[in-house]
């Protein structure tokens, strides 16, 4: 039995941070990874990082082939990069091994070629991110060219024609990078209209531009059957039956924890599957934290920094920080334009009962607006009348998804609107336009 300070099982975010600091304190760290092409988790192999370089590559006039190329180059760059972090630190081992709980304390590991042993330490991390939801739909694992959200970023040429089964943040984006490659895409979502927790007037203005790009949408439909005509993908609705070239499904995705050995410990799950976790991510066993997509919160790489953060402030002695007190998670969905949201929205404000304003500013009046030669979106922004403080924003527009970082921040630091309002900013850039969207 081999003995360690920290255990982490899975490479993801949280995992690497935290063997990554607990070794640079000379700790003895064992972090064992199961799948060889995974190392730096999900985000970086097969997530956020290889979408966003494929979106970003097609944004900037690249064709297919070359985005997937410039894909592959960056997920080895970073993967390697990874690996290289931790594994150059000497009190950390990194074990390509499948990793199993024999008891709450003990992990069984197993290698490829059949090797095992087990390994021990009082600390152990649990951070094994999610694994896709497949739905029981007929012929869905059956058919041919019928792809998950992995093995999409592989297609070794453009579809003409491609189905989208789930319109969330996976087969949105996905559909925003294809239809701008020219592809023909349609979204099957049983939702009434596509991003249902927004404002309608949201849903309406990306479906709006999503639509101008080609993107139809088949909404409140439900595939019964999924099928081959030779070549073709079937999908079988209750509208009739739709033909494509390719068909990813992007469904969910939901806690891994599939062969963990969880029965041979005292964590204990939730109703969900998803690993039960204390406000400082502990589990039900002392000193056993699951960190990341595992526990069941929001699924964002930045999500799992935090808790990362959380277990390491905690080990330390320092509990001010926790999940009761994560506030204003802002996120982003890299369409196109992008869709940035953080705090309440209008229809929230009003189901509180705030005494709130709102002001919408059109992002056609913006003079970035016009060097950029993208006149779509909007900025909308929800204050409280009597505080003056931030509630909520909602940014669909070009750089988005760095601004809202700006706004998180004020509201985070409890600044009131009336700084932003008169704050001096760079010109031409779309933050100056915080000033106006502040002033009511
Ligand atoms: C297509 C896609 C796009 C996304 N885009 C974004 C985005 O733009 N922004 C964002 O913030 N989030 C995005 N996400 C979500 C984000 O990737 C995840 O929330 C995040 O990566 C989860 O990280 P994690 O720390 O939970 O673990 P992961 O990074 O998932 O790592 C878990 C690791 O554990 C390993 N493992 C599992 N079981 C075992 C075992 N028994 N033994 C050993 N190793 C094991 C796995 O192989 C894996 O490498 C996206 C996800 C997907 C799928
Ligand atoms: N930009 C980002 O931050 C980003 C990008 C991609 C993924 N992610 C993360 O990954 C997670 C998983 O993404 P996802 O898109 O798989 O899940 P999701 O939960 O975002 O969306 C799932 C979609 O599937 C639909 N659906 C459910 N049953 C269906 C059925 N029978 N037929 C057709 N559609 C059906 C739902 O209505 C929903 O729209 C997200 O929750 C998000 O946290 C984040």
């Amino acid at each position: 039995m081999l003995t360690y300070d920290v255990i982490v099982i899975g490479f993801g975010k949280a995992g690497k941070t935290l063997a990554s600091k607990f070794g640079a304190q000379g700790k003895k760290v064992a972090i064992i990874e199961k799948d060889d092409t995974m190392y730096g988790g999900t985000c970086i192999n097969i997530g956020c990082i290889p979408t966003k370089v494929l979106i970003h590559s097609i944004e900037t006039h690249h064709g297919f082939d070359e985005a997937i190329a410039e894909k592959n180059a960056v997920v080895s760059r970073l993967r390697a990069k990874n690996f290289k972090m931790l594994d150059d630190i000497k009190t950390v081992d990194v074990f390509n091994a499948d990793a199993t709980f024999s008891s709450n304390k003990v992990i069984k590991i197993r290698s490829a070629n059949g090797d095992s042993q087990e390994l021990t330490a009082e600390i152990i991390i649990i951070n094994t991110g999610s694994v896709i939801n497949t739905l029981p739909i007929k012929g869905l694992t059956e058919s041919t060219n019928v792809y998950d959200s992995t093995s999409i970023q592989n297609l070794k040429t453009q579809p003409k024609t491609l189905g989208i089964i789930g319109g969330g943040n996976i087969g949105l984006e996905f559909a925003s990078l294809f239809s701008q490659m020219g592809t023909h895409v349609s979204i099957f979502d049983p939702q009434e209209r596509i991003l249902a927790r927004e404002e309608e007037f949201v849903s309406t203005k990306v479906a709006e531009y999503m639509a101008k790009n080609g993107v139809q949408f088949e909404l409140q439909s439900h595939i019964s059957e999924v099928k081959n005509d030779g070549n073709h993908v079937i999908l079988v609705t209750e509208n009739g039956e739709y033909e494509f070239d390719a068909v990813l499904h992007a469904t969910g995705r939901k806690p891994n924890i599939t062969g963990l050995g969880i029965e041979h410990t005292d964590i204990k799950l939730t109703e969900r599957g998803a690993i039960q976790v204390d406000e400082f991510l502990q589990t039900s066993v002392p000193k056993v934290f699951a960190v990341g997509d595992v526990n069941g919160g929001l699924q964002f790489t930045y999500i799992s920094l935090d808790d990362s953060r959380i277990v390491w402030n905690y080990l330390k002695g320092n509990s001010d920080y926790s999940t009761k007190k994560r506030h204003h998670v802002p996120y982003t969905i890299f369409l196109n334009p992008p869709l940035s949201r953080v705090g309440i929205d209008e229809t929230q404000a009003k189901e509180q009962g705030v005494n709130y304003q709102s002001n919408t500013l059109m992002v056609a009046n913006m003079p970035r607006a016009h060097v950029n030669s993208d006149l779509r979106g909007f900025f909308k922004v929800i204050v409280d009348a009597d505080s003056h403080l931030i509630l909520g924003a909602t940014l669909l527009s070009a750089e988005s998804p760095e601004l809202i970082n700006l706004i998180k921040m004020a509201m985070d630091n409890k600044i009131p609107y009336t700084y932003l309002q008169n704050q001096i900013f760079t010109h031409p850039t779309m933050a100056e336009n915080l000033n106006d969207l502040f002033h009511f």
